[in-house]
């Protein structure tokens, strides 16, 4: 029969916080949990934007729940100590509570280590904090049989924690803004590494997640590349205790290739890898990303929409079989990583237009992250602009006058673009206003003077009896008359060159 380990007073506040350590801690559910148990305690934090801020926000809530943990621990831990049998709620709880506890206690250990690995330096002799890391969970854990981890989980866990502190910064390194928008995306980044179900996750599909392929959509210049990296570099990686070291260097396994730059047999020579003598230039055996990344390693395949049928029917055949060849070479290799790919192209359309294959587009997409227009991540937040670009003005400017750039930026911007502004060239665009500021005090946004004459153009020529189709074909044609090339229209009108093409020449 069990006997209890927390009073009944404690209970109901160690479920709570022990449930934390699944939510996505970019879900307001999450701030839910925390409100409720600190109760008046609970600090208001501000919506937060960058890493650095974040954690400046979340650190009083933090600190106040890691105290609150530890005084539900130390008594249930006395009590592990003398009971037989503890139940299996209880027991649960009482690791998720380590857990909690442990993960933020080696937190800067972890960063740390990130950082290095970001500069490219090596793991610092190892990871000696594992042993640190050890003691301090067997402390908690090794009371009783019943909740005392073998070898292999003490070493899974720091593996997990790694990946949860990963994560956590890469998202926040990488996206900029507190928008409802970006605080979606983030979440959504969040779902593609631990899925919506973090129980799940840690007690099989850590291991099982290279199978999934991501595939990014959104509009050009909205930060599709960066969630790749922030998912890619997110990854789970084993600690190998013996080695005492990280499988592999997690800022070294991402493998990022453009398909539109490059030619198909260069494509292939990069994926596949070649022999030598495969074709002129091939002066020695090589290996390809998919053989390069290895287990724990992203090959993100960037513009997937613009790749030609050949390869499209070769990628098909490695994400179907998990096999491929090298260029020239017949021996089958496995293919064991991740895959990611991105496109600002509407692929079902391109389907539709016999330019993408359906089967490819159904083996691409079990997972899909869209990433917003600027237009979108500006509508819903009122101080979002500024947010953004002082991140901007920041970067481009430096410390000493970021915020006089910061300033002088969002003043233009709303006297002379106003909110109608629809920023076709998204945050890219932003980052080129910003810049153009700095340097000529203006910004010169074609779109503006483009979409207003056409709009008063289209409607002098338009009577009922037009279909809508029609109405894009006509504004189509003037946005073409002003630009000049089916590249611009298609810039302006947010939509690829053939599609640009289809309505300038007349759809319907
Ligand atoms: N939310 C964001 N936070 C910070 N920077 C961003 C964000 N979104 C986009 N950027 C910046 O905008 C620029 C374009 O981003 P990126 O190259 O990832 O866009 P993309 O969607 O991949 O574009 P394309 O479709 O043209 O390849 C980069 O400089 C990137 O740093």
């Amino acid at each position: 029969m069990p006997q209890k380990i927390f009073s009944r007073d404690h209970w109901p506040l160690a479920q709570k916080l022990a449930d934390i350590v699944y939510c996505n801690p970019f879900e307001e559910s999450r701030w839910e949990l925390e409100r409720e148990c600190l109760g008046k305690d609970y600090q208001e934090r501000e919506r937060y934007v960058g890493p650095g801020e974040a954690e400046e926000l979340l650190a009083p809530n933090l600190k106040r729940l890691i105290g609150l943990a530890l005084s539900l621990m130390e008594p249930a831990r006395a009590r592990l100590a003398k009971v037989q049998e503890v139940s299996e709620a209880e027991r649960v709880a009482y690791e998720n509570l380590v857990h909690f506890v442990v993960y933020h206690e080696f937190m800067e250990k972890y960063d740390k280590l990130i950082e290095y690995s970001l500069e490219g330096k090596p793991q610092p002799g190892g990871v000696s904090f594992f042993y640190e890391y050890r003691d301090r969970q067997r402390y908690f854990l090794s009371v009783h049989a019943a909740t005392r981890f073998s070898p292999e989980q003490e070493g899974l866990y720091f593996a997990l924690y790694y990946q949860l502190r990963r994560a956590w910064l890469n998202i926040y390194r990488y996206l900029v803004g507190g928008s409802e928008a970006i605080s979606a995306l983030r979440s959504r980044i969040w779902s593609s590494c631990f899925t919506h179900d973090m129980r799940r996750y840690q007690r099989s599909l850590y291991n099982r997640m290279s199978d999934i392929v991501t595939l990014i959509t959104g509009p050009s210049g909205t930060g599709k590349e960066l969630v790749a990296r922030a998912v890619g570099m997110s990854r789970f990686v084993p600690f190998d205790v013996q080695a005492g070291r990280f499988a592999v260097d997690f800022g070294a396994a991402f493998y990022p290739l453009n398909l539109s730059a490059l030619s198909p047999t260069l494509i292939e020579s990069e994926l596949f890898g070649h022999r030598k003598g495969a074709f002129t230039g091939a002066l020695q055996d090589r290996e390809g990303y998919l053989e390069e990344c290895g287990r724990f390693g992203t090959v993100f395949l960037d513009e997937i929409g613009e790749t030609d049928a050949s390869i499209q029917v070769k990628l098909l055949r490695v994400l179907q079989t998990r096999q491929f060849q090298r260029l020239g070479d017949t021996a089958l290799r496995p293919f064991v990583g991740k895959v990611m790919a991105a496109t600002n192209r509407d692929l079902p359309d391109e389907i539709a237009g016999g330019n993408f294959r359906e089967d490819f587009y159904f083996r691409l997409c079990a997972d899909r992250i869209r990433t917003p227009s600027l237009k979108e991540v500006l509508a819903g937040s009122g101080d979002e602009l500024e947010v953004l670009v002082r991140h901007i003005a920041f970067k481009v400017a430096g410390p000493i006058d970021g915020d006089s750039l910061a300033e002088e930026s969002v003043a233009w911007i709303s006297k002379n673009l106003g909110q109608a502004y629809r920023w076709p060239g998204n945050f890219r665009e932003l980052e080129q206003c910003v810049r153009n500021i700095l340097i000529h005090g203006s910004y010169e946004a074609e779109d503006l003077s483009v979409s207003r004459d056409d709009a008063e153009r289209v409607k002098e020529g338009a009577d009922n009896s037009l279909t809508a189709n029609q109405l894009l074909s006509r504004y189509a044609q003037e946005v073409y008359r002003r630009g000049g090339s089916y590249e611009e229209t298609a810039r302006v009108l947010q939509v690829d060159r053939r599609t640009a093409k289809r309505y300038v020449v007349g759809v319907d």
